[in-house]
């Protein structure tokens, strides 16, 4: 209890105002209660890039993020910041109580992240897994490098979120974060879409564009599905991370940025470098901090923690509320593949709060593939009626999350299959 007054604490209502600052938080950052309160806290401490609160009420909780908050004798000091938030008698939100630590302090005591099975948060990402602990530690230790990192991870598996984990964690955090998928445009798109064009560069281009690179100036650029990079922009990729400068489409001279790459991709890199659609050279460029995702099928111990995480989300701001699993229902979802990983997860916990009606989600609250395992050798063999998004679901399951085998079923390139499967959050 001592300790907990030692904290800094900090309570906020919905609109940001300060209700309560103790002698932790004047301690800390060095503003007295008198100056503080029914202020606005956007006014007076002034968070660098401060979405925490919309977290807080969109989620109802936020663990351990950190944030830059103003000094009263100028500077900043940086926080690690824990929030719960509260609610008024019809379940609206109305605030927060927050607790701050200095960066440098070690975790709350009772959360015992390192030790084995206990659940770590990490800016978002929940896991027990200890591979996935692991590549957590990873982040936070090539963070401030400016290292290029890659991610392997199925679709799912969380590769943008680690993305913007390493930016959160980066001197970087205060500038942009940006991320393009290479898979979902064509390669003339994604050149100027990286690197902007100037005016007259080709018919359409009526004035200058700018690219990302230029738009995430000393910021994060995320290129996820990197395999997928054509080859021609691959040397012009190869050169930004080489000499720090490229060309805009139809320009004359370079320009130079300062920008960490982070890339994913859900192949080996290594493998496409042997089918001759990889540079090797970029590749080693690229994945000089390799990071390595599970799949949610190799984790199963958090198949039922993500399961209570959603699950409570959902409780949290819906009108309905699940305070059980059937048995039935815990044990089909146990013994699922998880093609889609925990996108897939979070799909079904949406799709039991859209159809079930009780307390307990029961195995009919579940989508139709976890009813019978689905049997599908062709596009042809798709019942007629089924819509698009149940038809690319029931491909992925049976294509046990291949993405080639299972576009390959439906008839559809892989790209447009990508396409599609964004669209409907699969
Ligand atoms: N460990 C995790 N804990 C909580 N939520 C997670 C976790 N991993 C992924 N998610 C959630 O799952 C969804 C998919 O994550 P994300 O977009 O980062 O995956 P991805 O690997 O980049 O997928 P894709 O390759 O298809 O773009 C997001 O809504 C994300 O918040």
């Amino acid at each position: 209890m001592a300790e907990l007054m030692e904290s800094a604490i900090v309570a906020l209502d919905a609109e940001g105002q300060i209700l309560l600052w103790n002698r932790g938080a004047e301690r800390l950052l060095g503003f007295s209660s008198e100056q503080v309160l029914g202020k606005l806290c956007s006014s007076v401490i002034r968070c660098r890039k401060c979405d925490v609160r919309d977290s807080v009420a969109r989620e109802g909780k936020i663990d351990d993020v950190s944030v830059e908050l103003d000094h009263v004798k100028g500077g900043t000091v940086r926080v690690r910041r824990s929030a719960r938030a509260f609610f008024d008698a019809q379940g609206r939100f109305a605030g927060a109580i927050e607790i701050l630590r200095p960066e440098t302090e070690p975790a709350l005591k009772g959360i015992d992240i390192q030790a084995p099975n206990k659940a770590e948060v990490f800016h978002g990402l929940i896991t027990r897994d200890s591979a996935l602990k692991q590549a957590f530690q990873i982040i936070r230790n090539v963070a401030e490098t400016d290292a290029t990192v890659l991610i392997r991870g199925e679709s799912g598996t969380g590769k943008e979120l680690v993305a913007q984990a390493l930016h959160e964690e980066s001197h970087r955090r205060s500038r942009p974060f940006l991320a393009i998928n290479c898979a979902a445009l064509s390669a003339s798109l994604l050149e100027s879409e990286l690197f902007g064009h100037v005016r007259g560069a080709f018919t359409g281009a009526i004035k200058d564009h700018q690219g990302l690179f230029k738009r995430v100036e000393g910021g994060t650029l995320f290129l996820d599905e990197i395999a997928e990079l054509p080859l021609e922009l691959q040397a012009k990729l190869l050169r930004v991370l080489q000499e720090r400068t490229f060309i805009p489409v139809g320009g004359d001279h370079p320009i130079t940025v300062d920008v960490r790459i982070v890339a994913a991709t859900h192949r080996s890199l290594r493998e496409e470098v042997k089918a001759g659609r990889f540079r090797e050279d970029l590749m080693y460029r690229l994945r000089v901090v390799p990071i390595f995702l599970p799949p949610l099928r190799a984790r199963r111990q958090d198949i039922g923690l993500l399961l209570q995480h959603f699950i409570d989300r959902h409780n949290l701001h819906g009108p309905r509320r699940i305070q059980s699993i059937e048995p039935e229902a815990m044990r089909v979802l146990l013994d699922h593949h998880w093609p889609g990983n925990v996108r897939e997860l979070q799909n079904v916990v949406e799709y039991a709060f859209a159809v079930g009606r009780s307390e307990i989600l029961r195995l009919e609250d579940l989508p139709p593939e976890f009813r019978e395992e689905p049997i599908l050798p062709m596009a042809a063999a798709l019942p007629a009626a089924e819509s698009e998004s149940d038809q690319i679901r029931r491909a992925l399951a049976s294509a046990h999350g291949h993405i080639d085998r299972a576009a390959q079923m439906l008839g559809m390139s892989r790209a447009t299959f990508w396409r599609k499967r964004k669209k409907y959050g699969l």
